[in-house]
């Protein structure tokens, strides 16, 4: 059998693009789950090889549920890295196409995918109520099994194709270059693509307490070594207010420079949690690969 890949499903969210690229459809068998933790929890339980998600977009920034899931309920590596374009399209049931988009009632979409597009709404349609649900593509099924209802999804033009609604409107997210960063996740270290751009290095850091200048010697540790960080994002550790995890990503592989600001880092009574040392993909290189 083919090895298995849960992705944020259905058919038709850009993370199934997104797992698409990485792991082509003819040696891998793509799984959609209902929600990013349901991804995460089975590639950890090992009912799957590996799993995607999204993990960052360029406009909205982190995708949290992502990394507080990872951080706090399971322990998969990180085992690679996709960049990959978002265009958002709005789009309507066949036979709702001739309502005027001030009385659409009812907007459905993923938080990241309303966020995005959050001025072209406020915009063209101010009188309809947002809806969250799971997907942008869950968004385009939902739109397309209420056919007497006036609503519009937010999504894909894959969801478009696959859901047959009809097309409101083109790329209505409010910046150009939307991207998002995918992440597959996996216990095992194979890889479907021999070619990859550069590898990167994620690591999670705790600090011992709040002193002036922790974390700055923390970053210290890596300037000593010459080594470029690429992003540091704060969460909360959810233990008490004001205490915050960092996520740190190097744009290096794991060698012995890395591994010595890393021992450094420690010795400063940090605690440093390694979440995978991977190859970061062009989508533009592995297309159709
Ligand atoms: O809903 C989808 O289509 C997804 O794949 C999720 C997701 C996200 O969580 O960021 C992925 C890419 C886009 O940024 C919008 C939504």
């Amino acid at each position: 059998m083919n090895e298995s890949v849960a992705y944020l499903g259905p058919r038709g969210t850009f993370t199934y693009e997104a797992a698409r690229s990485l792991f082509p459809e003819e040696g891998y068998q793509l799984v959609p789950c209902d929600s990013i933790p349901d991804v995460l929890t089975a590639v950890d339980q090992g009912e799957f090889l590996y799993g995607v998600v999204p993990v960052e977009n360029a406009i909205e920034g982190s995708v949290t549920l992502t990394l507080d899931w990872l951080v706090h309920h399971v322990q998969v590596p990180i085992t690679g890295e996709l960049v990959y374009p978002i265009a958002q399209h709005l789009m309507i049931h066949p036979n709702q196409r001739e309502l005027p988009l001030t009385e659409v009632k009812r907007i459905l979409s993923h938080p990241q995918a309303v966020a995005q597009c959050s001025g072209f709404l406020r915009e063209h349609l101010p009188n309809a109520t947002i809806t969250y649900v799971d997907s942008t593509a869950d968004a385009a099924r939902k739109v397309r099994d209420h056919a007497d209802e006036s609503w519009v999804a937010i999504g894909s033009s894959t969801a478009h194709q696959l859901y047959g609604l009809e097309m409101v409107a083109e790329s209505i997210q409010d910046y150009h270059n939307n991207f998002t960063r995918f992440i597959a996740v996996g216990k095992s270290w194979t890889h479907p693509h021999s070619s990859w751009e550069h590898q990167k290095t994620s690591i999670l850091v705790s600090l011992p307490s709040d002193y002036p200048g922790a974390l700055h010697q923390v970053l210290q540790s890596f300037v000593k070594e010459k080594i470029n960080l690429s992003r540091i994002e704060s969460r909360p550790t959810k233990k008490k207010l004001g205490t915050y995890y960092f996520f740190i990503d190097i744009e290096e592989g794991n060698h012995p420079r890395m591994k010595k600001a890393i021992a450094d880092v420690e010795s400063w009574g940090c605690q440093v949690r390694q979440m995978g040392s991977y190859p970061c993909y062009d989508y533009r290189k592995i297309k159709g690969s």
